[in-house]
């Protein structure tokens, strides 16, 4: 989108308009229809004045009948005004819905990268608050713009044909107002950017200090979170008065040329009327007129602040349509309807690289990450209209190399461990498996085919994922489960909650399947929601399976309820479990051994630990580590392989 002006941005935005196109000529039309107003109006005005009141014998028209064709008039203009109003909300809130979907859907097909590096209250803010201003550059904005234009027009015609002079008289003033409203209309938009790009820092802020109300509780930082909120919340207000202040400048500058005008008029016009040269009812039509081209001239710096607002929510959605998502099927992709579960990495390497927006350096005093930087015009002084380019944000680039050259061969319903030291790349490794990132070199293959081959739907129907801290979702523990097959019947949900050693647990609760959990209802425990995970897992039933073991010490009963649900998930697939239980591993039929983004010792068990290595080394510290119980576990483990 650099390129892009307002213009590109604007035809790109009514791509959009386009299912609407009847609605909008609806809106259009029935706007034209409503200049039966201002139409008959002054010139009704001039009828009663010049000829009803003064008694004119020649005339043809009474009081009652201008009064009666005045009445219509605003019935009529009522009317139309009503269904305007009605379809135009129908057409902007529908519109709504749509961008919102789509912007929804692009943003589902983005990769991890797109998620790595931007705050959840951002992208929120985005889908909610961006979508709803740019519903007004159609509504509030250009629909009005080019009724406003018709009157303009209209009223501009009137006054020419009623007295020329007298209507250049009243339009000298136009090209000092253009040259105020073109430079004061630029600084508006770009202090508009401002108000919304510090609108989408304070809600990432938000929205992740919110979730993690608990840290920031534990460590005494209320005092802290609240001056970071409230000086973002301050660059906001500052920004928004700015915006505010411009937009109410330019609005009381037309005001005045408005009032100026009229009163050049009632001098010259007022003139001309003492002279004789014109009848009052022509002055008092001639203001009313001239009223109607000021009207929309006034309006249109109203309507304008709206444009320039909606416009600068568009640029911001568009710069997320403009994200191209990583992970792409290829045109003809290979069909996966049954899969072996065998997994083969082949020289894989690979590197992250994230993209972060820089914090500002220009300006030290508001040198941060809280507070966006402030958006203004590359000029002083423009003549015409200049083509407003969204500012480039500045982005950091890093990269981190994560893997190198890593090779492994997992057959079909192998258990796979990985282990090694942290940050080493094993959930690297499990991420893309899963196809979150693709490889920089190498391929990754499954069932012997290149996984780009491959539609990343069918892969993911065939992997199950259970995390260290599994994310659930608010609602029933029936729904949740049933998440990972929504057309399993209540027997099979049932069914995988048994094997997950849940059903017991659930059962207990009043509401039983039916309970609520997740941010609105019960809590889990840590164990609890690793069991309601495995049911999840075990109802999709995956040909393969990675598991991040917990860390975090569940008690010896839970653990061993935990254990024996995992074991059940984990017959007859192949499994990749990032393992920090010395049993998991002691087990494996395979184990790799990562470190710093290499495979650096595979095999069993027995043989890793005659290598005399890394494995040895991380295999002793955590004997040193192990509790009593779990050193047996871990021995009659290696007993039985
Ligand atoms: N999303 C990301 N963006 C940038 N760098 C990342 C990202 N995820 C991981 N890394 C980096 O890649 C390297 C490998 O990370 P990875 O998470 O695979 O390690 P790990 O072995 O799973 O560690 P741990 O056992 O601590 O979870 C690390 O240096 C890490 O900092």
């Amino acid at each position: 989108m650099n390129k892009d002006g307002s213009s590109k941005l604007v035809r790109r935005y009514f791509q959009f308009l386009k299912p609407y196109r009847l609605m909008i000529l609806t809106i259009v039309g029935l706007g034209v229809l409503q200049f039966a107003v201002p139409l008959t109006v002054p010139w009704m005005t001039k009828v009663l004045i010049d000829e009803v009141l003064p008694g004119n014998a020649e005339t043809a028209w009474t009081l009652q009948k201008v009064i009666l064709v005045l009445a219509s008039v605003y019935v009529f203009g009522t009317a139309v005004n009503y269904v305007r109003q009605w379809v135009m909300a129908r057409m902007g809130n529908s519109m709504v819905i749509d961008i919102r979907f789509q912007l929804y859907e692009h943003m589902q097909r983005l990769s991890q990268r797109f998620y790595d590096s931007r705050q959840v209250g951002s992208i929120v803010s985005r889908i909610l608050n961006d979508v709803n201003g740019a519903q007004n550059l159609v509504g509030a904005g250009v629909i009005n713009l080019v009724i406003d234009l018709f009157l303009v027009l209209f009223a501009g015609f009137m006054l020419f044909q009623m007295d020329w002079k007298l209507a250049l008289l009243a339009l000298w003033l136009l090209p000092v107002y253009y040259l105020t409203f073109t430079n004061i209309n630029v600084r508006i938009r770009y202090a508009w950017r401002s108000v919304h790009r510090q609108m989408e820092r304070m809600s990432g802020v938000l929205v992740e200090r919110i979730a993690g109300m608990k840290i920031v509780q534990a460590f005494n930082r209320e005092r802290m979170e609240l001056d970071r909120f409230k000086k973002q919340a301050s660059a906001h207000y500052a920004y928004a008065m700015k915006a505010q202040f411009l937009s109410n400048t330019l609005g009381r500058i037309s005001q005045t040329f408005q009032d100026f005008g009229g009163l050049v008029i009632w001098f010259a016009g007022g003139s001309m009327v003492i002279a004789g040269k014109m009848s009052i009812g022509e002055l008092i039509a001639f203001q009313a007129y001239l009223a109607q081209l000021y009207g929309p001239i006034q309006r249109f710096s109203d309507v304008n602040v709206t444009i320039q607002n909606s416009l600068a929510n568009v640029e911001r959605i568009f710069e997320v349509f403009d994200i191209e998502p990583e992970i792409r099927n290829i045109d003809h992709p290979v069909p996966l309807k049954s899969c072996r579960g065998e997994v083969q990495f082949d020289k894989v390497s690979f590197e992250y690289v994230t993209e972060r927006p820089e914090p500002p350096k220009a300006e030290p005093a508001r040198g941060d990450r809280d507070v966006a930087e402030v958006q203004r015009p590359e000029k002083r002084f423009y003549w015409i209209p200049p083509r407003i380019r969204p500012a480039p944000a500045k982005i950091a680039v890093e990269k981190r190399e994560a893997l190198q050259r890593v090779s492994f061969h997992a057959r079909s319903g192998e258990v796979v461990a990985l282990v090694g030291p942290s940050g080493a790349g094993k959930s690297t490794i499990v991420n893309m498996i899963s196809r979150f990132y693709d490889p920089d070199e190498g391929c990754v293959l499954l069932d012997g085919i290149d996984m780009r081959q491959y539609d990343v739907h069918d892969v993911r129907s065939h992997i199950a994922l259970v995390l260290q801290d599994n994310v659930l979702f608010s609602g029933t523990v029936y729904e949740n489960i049933a998440y990972g097959n929504p057309r399993a019947s209540e027997e099979q949900v049932q069914a995988a909650a048994q094997a997950a050693n849940a059903h017991d647990f659930i059962r207990e609760w009043e509401q039983g399947y039916g309970t609520v959990i997740g941010e609105r209802g019960v809590r889990l425990s840590g164990g609890q929601k690793q069991r309601i995970a495995i049911a999840r897992a075990l109802l999709k039933d995956p040909r393969i399976l990675i598991l991040d073991e917990a860390t975090s010490a569940l008690d010896a009963e839970s653990e061993f309820l935990v254990t024996q649900a995992l074991e059940r998930l984990m017959k007859d697939r192949t499994t990749f479990v990032i393992a920090h239980r010395l049993a998991t591993v002691v087990r494996a039929d395979q184990i790799l051994v990562v470190d710093r983004g290499c495979i650096v010792e595979s095999g069993r068990h027995p043989e890793l630990l005659a290598m005399n290595g890394l494995y040895r080394q991380l295999y002793e510290k955590q004997l040193k580590a192990m509790k009593p119980d779990q050193w047996l576990e871990a021995a009659a483990a290696h007993e039985g392989k």
